[in-house]
């Protein structure tokens, strides 16, 4: 076989719910080696569905943490399988799926500092979690001790302000304290609790890593002005807690070089840096090289706004999480559930089921659809709390219907509109740099993307977001390297290969939604204020 050319590299890794996956990226920036182990297919010893377990209660969902561990494995020995250089690679980072903690039983840190290159992984680290089934996103069995910690600190606003997001049931704090209430042995036999983020970086190190801020963001523990936890939060959550979780730390962090286990077993080189690890979406940001005053809209089963904050206004609603690649900003994530599924069954009762007539609507109705103003929820929206389909008149008169080509320019609009103000009541503002990123199913209709441009009145742009969270995980390695050199995140990607622009604004769009916006918000509020009393 020919020799292969050596590549200098660094790798990015995604702990996510299905699977654990790789990248290699070269220093041009290009990818050349990817793979990944898919939970369900193989490593059916776990007996999981999408990665997870789902409980009897319907509501307590986790995942067996030696699976996440075995998957590195197998990875591992098919890299080295297939001849894989691994002395080339000069640093790694990864992702995690945000939320969810591993429980390292005590004495488990000596067992990671003297693990023995003959054997895998998962053979040496039965014996090191005091919990085996880690609580993940999806869980949401701990509505208790969200009240609880809302209450300690002064209800949920109180709690937004100080941590990013009020009390969620998928958020760290309130899964150890439910685990400390529930099974205090296993709590007192706990010595360190990771992220998953912070565990995989664990896993490198071969000692416990810290927990990056942008993940720890994710927790409803971390102060996100000051990026230290909040002792009220700590203390509201279980004792001793600070000990077990260690300090964070920022996300560009180079937290060490990697385990001799690495360079005996495999030929990692010695002084490959492990950058702190982060959350998969913030990872994902990191991939899609968001930069201030970007938004990146994700248009899937649920539409996903990805959002860079300056000045970041905490509410009710979405999550703010200190930014993983700029140190002094913030990101968002506002999540919106009536998304494909609303937008096909429009496409299904006013196009005859056909995107290219979908389309024709869309061109053939003028931008502020003659002022007609539609909702759409059919399941119960979560940004805002609505559900059902209300329509409005030019007059702001409720109608029960809209001639075919009205409604779909007045979903679509009213969908991208509403992206808008939730993303302003966070403190996101359209910027004269302002791109738009959009990704997801919907991305590839070029009409929905213009409809997108005029209301955000910003360029539109598409990329491919397959494997952003590790990319930029891959990326903040890069970046890792050049720590203490003030090098700009962005600087150190200006070689990945540009997003293609899909749509800019039509002229005068910015003058019809400028006009309309205030109008949508108020009758969005009219909607609330008639199903569930005024907001808190
Ligand atoms: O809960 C989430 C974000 O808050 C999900 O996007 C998880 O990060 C998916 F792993």
């Amino acid at each position: 076989m020919a020799e292969r050319a050596a590549r200098r590299c660094c790798l990015g890794w995604d702990f996510s719910t299905q699977q654990v996956k790789v990248v290699a990226v070269d220093a041009e920036l290009n990818v050349f080696y990817e793979d990944s182990a898919h939970f369900d297919r193989d490593l059916l010893e776990f007996g999981t569905q999408g990665g997870v377990h789902v409980h009897e209660d319907g509501l307590t969902v986790t995942s067996p943490v030696l699976m996440w561990v075995q998957a590195l494995d197998i990875i591992l020995e098919r890299m080295k399988a297939s001849g894989f250089d691994f002395s080339q690679v000069l640093a790694l980072s990864g992702a995690g799926q945000q939320h969810g903690s591993v429980y390292w039983k005590a004495g488990a840190s000596q067992v990671l500092r003297s693990l023995s290159p003959d054997l895998p992984l998962h053979k040496q680290l039965q014996a090191c979690f005091s919990i085996s089934d880690s609580p993940v996103w999806m869980d949401s069995s701990t509505t208790a001790q969200c009240r609880q910690l809302e209450a300690a600190v002064g209800g949920a606003q109180a709690l937004s302000c100080l941590t990013g997001s009020r009390a969620y049931e998928r958020f760290t704090g309130n899964q150890i304290a439910k685990i400390y209430q529930q099974n205090p042995e296993a709590y007192s036999h706990t010595e360190r609790i990771s992220l998953v983020s912070s565990f995989a970086a664990s896993l490198f190190l071969g000692s416990y890593s810290p927990i990056d801020c942008s993940d720890g963001s994710g927790m409803n523990l971390l102060q996100i002005k000051d990026k230290v936890w909040s002792r009220v939060c700590l203390a509201a959550c279980a004792p001793h807690l600070e000990e077990k979780l260690g300090s964070p730390v920022p996300s560009c962090s180079v937290v060490g070089a990697i385990s001799s286990y690495y360079v005996q077993r495999y030929g990692f080189p010695p002084g490959c840096q492990v950058v702190a690890f982060t959350g998969d979406n913030p990872a994902s940001l990191a991939g899609m090289r968001l930069e201030e005053g970007d938004i990146a809209v994700s248009l899937g089963t649920s539409d996903t706004l990805f959002l860079w904050l300056q000045e970041p206004m905490p509410a009710l609603e979405g999550h703010i999480f200190c930014n993983p690649v700029g140190s002094q900003h913030y990101m968002a994530l506002l999540c919106f559930k009536n998304g494909s599924l609303m937008r096909e069954k429009i496409r299904d009762e006013s196009a005859s089921c056909s995107w290219s007539e979908f389309s024709e609507a869309l061109r053939s109705t003028e931008m502020g659809n003659g002022g007609n103003l539609g909702f759409y929820f059919d399941v119960m929206e979560i940004t805002p709390e609505i559900i059902g389909r209300h329509r409005f008149s030019a007059e702001n008169h409720k109608v029960p219907a809209f001639p075919r080509d009205v409604e779909i320019r007045a979903l679509i609009e009213g969908q991208f509109m509403a992206k808008r103000i939730h993303a302003e009541g966070l403190g996101y503002r359209v910027m004269p740099k302002t791109k738009i990123l959009a990704t997801g199913g919907a991305s590839h209709n070029r009409d929905i993307l213009q409809v997108l441009a005029d209301v955000f009145g910003a360029p539109v742009y598409v990329i491919d977001t397959a494997n952003s969270a590790c990319v930029g995980s891959a990326y903040r390695a890069f970046h890792g390297l050049a720590a203490g050199t003030d090098v700009p995140f962005s600087e150190v990607v200006k070689l990945a290969p540009p997003p293609r622009l899909a749509a800019t604004p039509t002229p005068g769009a910015s003058q019809v939604y400028e006009a309309l916006l205030p109008r949508y918000a108020k009758l969005e509020q009219r909607i609330l204020s008639q199903t569930q009393g005024p907001p808190e």
